[in-house]
């Protein structure tokens, strides 16, 4: 676990000292868009027009943030358009590495060993964290973006004229509604886990399980009301939660220690768990090995036995029940 600066590797744990043992998650510093004409989008430059083959995207199979990118390349339909890395699940003393190991995808563009060699191909001097998701440009071999919340905006989107699946994610109607569900989501459920995890101290942790599970609560009550987060109609701000929600019973209950209750203990919430965990595609997007993997044994502080757990025994499979609340399928193509 490290990070750059000024282009140099340097092997540290998360500064949670200098915020009374808080965890602060740093902002993701490459903000372009690709968008289907090349225009520049809401930050960044211009001239990443939407091409098949022109994108190549870098991620992890234990990561959440990377998982929503992977999710949206299936939903989309964009598998032959866009190519997939996959780093090794263990994150030690040079980060993301593309050491061989099963469901690991080496970097064809660069043959790196490390993620953070692709941050300083792209800027020599780079300072800050080393994240996936990464979506990288082959034709001005640099970056896209690093922040998965954008680049599942654009795949939801940008590539639909050229042959991605139909179905919005993101429609017009909807959108107040949506990004106020992902705000609620974000600093409470899906950055709530890893405030829990990741504190220091007795106060930080508990500022965060606390809103974490009222919020884990009244999404169980919406939920046993309605199919969705949003209403009848799936959107961007399911699957930004589901990805927290499929590692919940697994990791974070127990690792990051966000254990009043289980997703399993909640009706609704697991019901529509399994769902989502059935919905056409989406089940091979989820590889327990590496997210098990990744955090039992990356972060030593927390776990230095580096012992993963064996459980929980769940059946993602078993019937979801959800087809009583009325649902209807996203429809049409994104406006832009
Ligand atoms: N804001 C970023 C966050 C991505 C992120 O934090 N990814 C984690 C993996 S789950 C990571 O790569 N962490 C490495 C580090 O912090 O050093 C996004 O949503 O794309």
């Amino acid at each position: 676990m490290g990070l750059l600066v000024d282009g140099q590797w340097q092997d540290q744990w998360y500064d949670t000292a200098s915020h009374q043992g808080r965890f602060i998650r740093s902002t993701s510093q490459f903000r372009h868009w690709i968008t289907p004409d090349g225009q520049a989008g809401p930050s960044g430059d211009a001239g990443f027009q939407a091409e098949a083959g022109r994108y190549h995207l870098y991620i992890s199979l234990a990561c959440p943030w990377a998982h929503r990118t992977l999710i949206f390349r299936q939903l989309k339909g964009l598998e032959k358009m866009i190519d997939v890395s996959v780093v090794h699940w263990l994150m030690r003393e040079q980060g993301w590495t593309f050491q061989a190991g099963p469901g690991v995808v080496a970097d064809p563009l660069f043959g790196a060993d490390y993620l953070h060699q692709l941050y300083t191909q792209a800027e020599p001097q780079y300072s800050g964290r080393v994240t996936v998701p990464l979506l990288w440009d082959k034709k001005q071999q640099r970056p896209v973006s690093n922040e998965s919340a954008e680049i599942i905006r654009m795949f939801n989107s940008v590539f639909d004229h050229l042959g991605a699946h139909e179905g919005d994610y993101y429609p017009l109607a909807l959108r107040e509604q949506i990004d106020a569900m992902n705000t609620r989501v974000y600093e409470r459920i899906n950055n709530g886990v890893y405030r829990a995890g990741f504190a220091t101290t007795q106060e930080a942790y508990e500022e965060a399980v606390q809103p974490l599970f009222a919020e884990l609560d009244a999404l169980e009550n919406l939920l046993s009301q309605q199919r969705y987060l949003c209403g009848p109609q799936i959107t961007e701000a399911d699957w930004r939660l589901w990805t927290t929600l499929i590692r919940f019973d697994a990791v974070y209950v127990g690792h990051f220690k966000c254990n009043l209750r289980r997703i399993a203990d909640y009706p609704a919430l697991f019901g529509y768990l399994r769902e989502l965990y059935q919905w056409p595609g989406i089940a091979q997007t989820v590889n327990f090995a590496h997210i098990k993997g990744h955090y039992y044994q990356s972060h030593t502080q927390i776990n230095p036995t580096q012992v993963v757990p064996k459980g929980p025994d769940l059946d993602l499979l078993a019937p979801h029940g959800r087809e009583t609340l009325p649902s209807q399928p996203p429809t049409g193509s994104a406006a832009w």
